[in-house]
């Protein structure tokens, strides 16, 4: 659906010219939803911006859909904005027009007469929520109604591709996690292809199926969500999972103590709940000390992520165990 082939981009900044983008090579499927998370200054927005042709690549190229961006006159960059719908940290709307009129209006701008308009209008306010909003001003709406109707707005022209900006920044914890149930539907109903510049790792967590991570323009790490957070290879990813769990940095360190060795598990999928420590306990007479750990999901994807400090003979042979029934045990050292 999207692909970039060692697309950079470069900007020229007072005649010095700065690497906004590294050269990157990135292919999103049809119809997944893809992270993109980095810090301020990272390259997200950049990255975005060449998707929809806001920004041409200094070099290598984006396809969407097959088709080069880089290469298209405005008749083509607007038929790829018809298939490109956006969405904003700050929703972009229309202040002086109604929810109703901000919806119809790319609806307009693509030549669509007024019946066929006001239909596929109503029809968009009662998939987001806000079909007795239709005549409300923004300024009427709270953040979380103004982002539905920017979605509202953005799927108008029926798009194959919504791109999300820090979507839900300027939104609370509860709002941000209604408006990312409501593109989680989108996606699964329609197979819409969403991709998604964010900070904060638990927005890719919730409704992400693949991530990458952005740093200084370059492409750090990638790949499938619960891969790339629960066994985090570079730093600044392992900064972004230290974060999110707020994670203690003394309870990363080994302990010294001999006969002591820490270990840490991960069970995924039906194995997160299954009675295994207690059994492995039993079985081997290892003694175990939970020095860190936590249960949730990543998408539908339940998992427990323990630290165990492993005391005695038996942590070999209870190691073992853990993995043939299918935990991932990982040695800290
Ligand atoms: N139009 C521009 N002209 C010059 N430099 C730019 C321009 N747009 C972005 N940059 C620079 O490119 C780099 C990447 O910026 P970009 O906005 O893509 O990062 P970002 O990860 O989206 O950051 P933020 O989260 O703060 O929006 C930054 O150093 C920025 O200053």
């Amino acid at each position: 659906m999207i692909e970039f082939k060692s697309a950079h981009k470069h900007y020229r900044v007072a005649g010095v010219e700065r690497a906004a983008l590294h050269p990157l090579d990135l292919a999103i499927g049809a119809g997944e939803v893809f992270g993109i998370i980095g810090r301020s200054g990272a390259g997200k927005s950049t990255l975005l911006r060449l998707v929809n042709g806001l920004e041409r690549p200094s070099g290598g190229s984006v396809q969407v859909e097959g088709v080069d961006v880089g290469t298209l006159d405005a008749d083509g960059l607007r038929a790829l904005r018809r298939r490109v719908g956006m969405i904003f940290q700050h929703f972009n709307l229309l202040a002086s027009r109604t929810v109703a009129a901000n919806v119809a209006f790319p609806l307009q701008l693509a030549g669509h007469d007024r019946a066929a308009t006001a239909r596929r209008v109503a029809e968009l306010l009662d998939r987001v929520g806000l079909a007795d909003h239709a005549g409300h001003y923004p300024a009427q709406l709270s953040g979380g109604q103004k982002q539905r109707v920017g979605i509202a707005r953005a799927l108008a022209c029926a798009p194959g591709i919504l791109l999300c900006d820090e979507a839900t920044s300027a939104l609370d914890p509860e709002t941000t996690a209604s408006v990312l149930r409501l593109l989680d539907q989108i996606n699964r109903e329609d197979g819409l292809t969403i991709v998604l510049i964010t900070h904060e790792m638990d927005v890719i967590r919730r409704i992400c199926d693949r991530v990458a991570v952005l740093e200084d323009g370059r492409l750090v790490e990638s790949g499938p969500v619960a891969d790339v957070f629960l066994h985090p290879r570079h730093a600044t990813t392992q900064r972004f999972v230290q974060e999110y769990e707020h994670e203690d940095p003394a309870t990363a360190k080994p302990d010294r103590a001999p006969g002591v060795r820490r270990i840490r598990v991960t069970l995924r999928g039906d194995t997160t709940q299954a009675p295994l420590l207690g059994r492995v306990a039993r079985e081997t007479g290892v003694d175990f000390g939970l020095v860190a750990g936590h249960v949730d999901r990543i998408k539908d994807l339940p998992y427990a992520q323990l630290t165990l400090a492993l005391h005695g003979d038996a942590a070999e042979a209870a190691v073992q165990r853990l993995r043939e029934a299918g935990a991932r045990v990982e040695a800290i050292d």
